[in-house]
């Protein structure tokens, strides 16, 4: 399918939305996943925990949050371990020791697509195969686990 502007034919393929001038050379992919870098949209739930250096160091759990950053990784590292033996489960940990908002939501953040999160998170996540836990992300936020769900 091609559209005519200014007095120039491009092609479109109506499945990944990229465009080209020359002719395509073979049929476009109807499954849209000629392109290798991934998923479009991922679901995660995370749970984070934020110290004295988070851009923002106070959450619904803690009004000032004064932990050191040793401290918080020390923390995620115990809550990954609780959940990788499953001596408990993700939402149960996120829900009562995240310093997100998501908390409430058992960590869910709901799906987002690349660009909304900060970078070190949205390259984590977007690396997860669905079901799996990531190592610690550092981010201006603080220290995450994150779950890929979706
Ligand atoms: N769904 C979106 N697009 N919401 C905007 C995300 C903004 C984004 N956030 C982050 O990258 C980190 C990683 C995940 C959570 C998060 C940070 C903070 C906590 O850290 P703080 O900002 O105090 O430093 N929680 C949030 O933002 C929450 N609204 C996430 C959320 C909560 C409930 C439901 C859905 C999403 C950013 N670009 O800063």
């Amino acid at each position: 399918m091609n559209k005519i502007i200014i007095g120039q034919h491009y092609y479109l393929n109506i499945y990944t939305k990229e465009s080209q001038w020359d002719r395509p050379d073979k049929p476009a992919d109807p499954s849209g996943n000629g392109k290798a870098d991934g998923p479009e949209e991922v679901q995660c739930s995370h749970l984070l925990v934020k110290h004295s250096g988070s851009r923002r160091p106070s959450s619904w759990r803690e009004e000032n949050i004064t932990r050191s950053k040793e401290e918080a990784l020390d923390l995620v590292k115990s809550y990954r371990e609780q959940i990788a033996s499953g001596k408990a489960t993700f939402a149960e940990l996120a829900s009562k020791y995240s310093d997100c908002s998501s908390a409430k939501r058992g960590g869910d953040l709901g799906p987002f697509s690349r660009g909304a999160m900060q970078k070190p998170f949205e390259q984590a996540a977007f690396a997860l195969k669905v079901g799996e836990l990531s190592s610690p992300v550092h981010t201006d936020s603080g220290i995450h686990i994150i779950q890929r769900t979706a």
